[in-house]
């Protein structure tokens, strides 16, 4: 079938009805996170052969991990995949970004060439790249020269100029949203036992910027940065647009699909359905830079037990990813000053979060290694 596109508003329901079935599925089969599988987790890291709390907040992360699958000790996660969004940005037309649309398309060659920093720190933290184009403006190579690597996802061609209008209709928002559950889906069953976002989409971060504005309630220029390398006017200037785009959108938090489908990019609303579709799966998912926290903002909205699945890989240099970490309760791994996106940051914390695990698994008790636990 051929999906219409712009005909709809993004306040009003879906033109096609089958739409948005599998995101209420999908919200419908996120449970709450386990907390008998939490205080066996604390228990048992309480009985380590270490001091209580020793291991810092790997042990907050294998409590997390426990709660979220639901047993002590909870499955190593591993092996791990990021997928890679990529989507274009008609707010690109306003100046906000240093660099050409077409670079959208040209690095998602160089994924599919492995020629990326993705590249390079996912075969240093042993995981499987995915690239999912869910809406880049112009064509990417055939997917037959990159076996299941490359995900053909396309809502639309780029979004449309979120100055003067929604970015997209409500109804490929949710086409957005359903292709991150699929991807999240595929990978679960293929194997992947972790799941990591990644972003390409040059002017992804003034979406970003808008959409932590609206569910942060924070001014725009306190969550407006440099992104890929803008100047300071540019800067101001981006905080102008995004200031513009909220006048004109007047976007309603409560409504989070509407959030995303005026002044969010497709990546946006896909990486808010891979994060749900992760915390359905009960496999936990970590998050990248600020276009992935931008994007759990929508997930939290529109189901706050996902939060539960999501571990934040690293804090960026963009104001904003600060901003939302905030609000999502969540604190970074590293803190390496990237600015980069594309699922690097995450990839980062991947070894982080396979030790958290590992050592509530793996360690022995005072007990079974015959060590006193008694303190003088
Ligand atoms: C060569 C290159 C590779 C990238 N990889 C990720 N990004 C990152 O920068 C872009 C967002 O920055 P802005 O909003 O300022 O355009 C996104 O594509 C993001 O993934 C890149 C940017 C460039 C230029
Ligand atoms: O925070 C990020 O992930 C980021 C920052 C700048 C450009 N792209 C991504």
């Amino acid at each position: 079938m051929v999906p219409s596109y712009g005909s709809d508003s993004p306040s009003r329901p879906a033109a096609d009805p089958a739409v948005g079935a599998l995101l209420e599925r999908t919200l419908a089969a996120i449970a709450p996170a386990d907390s008998g599988a939490a205080a066996a987790a604390r228990d048992r890291q309480n009985n380590l052969t270490k001091p209580p709390g020793s291991l810092g907040l790997l042990e907050d992360i294998s409590v997390r991990l426990a709660a979220l699958s639901g047993t002590c000790p909870p499955p190593l996660p591993e092996p791990a995949a990021v997928a890679v969004f990529a989507a274009d940005h008609g707010v690109h037309a306003q100046g906000v970004s240093a660099w050409p649309q077409e670079v959208t398309a040209q690095m998602v060659a160089n994924f599919l060439a492995s020629g990326a920093a993705v590249n390079a720190l996912a075969a240093q933290a042993r995981a499987r790249v995915v690239v999912v184009d869910v809406g880049v403006a112009a064509p990417v190579p055939d997917a037959d020269a990159a076996p299941g690597r490359l995900k053909r996802h396309r809502v639309r061609n780029g979004t449309a100029d979120m100055t003067r209008g929604p970015a997209m209709s409500r109804e490929e928002a949710l086409r957005a949203v359903e292709a991150g559950i699929r991807v999240a889906g595929e990978l679960v069953d293929d194997g992947s036992r972790c799941l990591l976002t990644g972003d390409m989409g040059i002017a992804n971060t003034t979406a970003s910027a808008a959409l932590i504005a609206v569910f942060t309630g924070t001014d725009p220029n306190e969550v407006t940065g440099h992104g890929a390398g803008v100047d300071d006017a540019t800067r101001r200037h981006k905080v102008d647009v995004v200031r513009t785009a909220l006048d004109v959108n007047r976007p309603d938090p409560q409504d989070p699909v509407g959030v995303v489908a005026a002044i969010g990019g497709l990546e946006h609303a896909a990486i808010a359905g891979f994060v749900l579709g992760a915390a359905a799966r009960r496999v936990p998912v970590i998050l990248d830079g600020v276009i992935a926290s931008s994007a759990a903002l929508v997930a939290a909205a529109l189901s706050p037990e996902a939060v539960s699945a999501c571990v934040a890989g690293h804090r960026s240099v963009e104001p904003g990813h600060t901003v939302a970490l905030r609000q999502l309760g969540l604190r970074p791994l590293v803190d390496l000053e990237l600015r980069l996106g594309e699922g690097t940051g995450a990839l980062l914390a991947l070894p982080l979060v396979q030790a958290a695990a590992r050592t509530l698994r793996d360690m022995a008790t005072f007990d079974s290694a015959g060590v006193s636990d008694q303190q003088l």
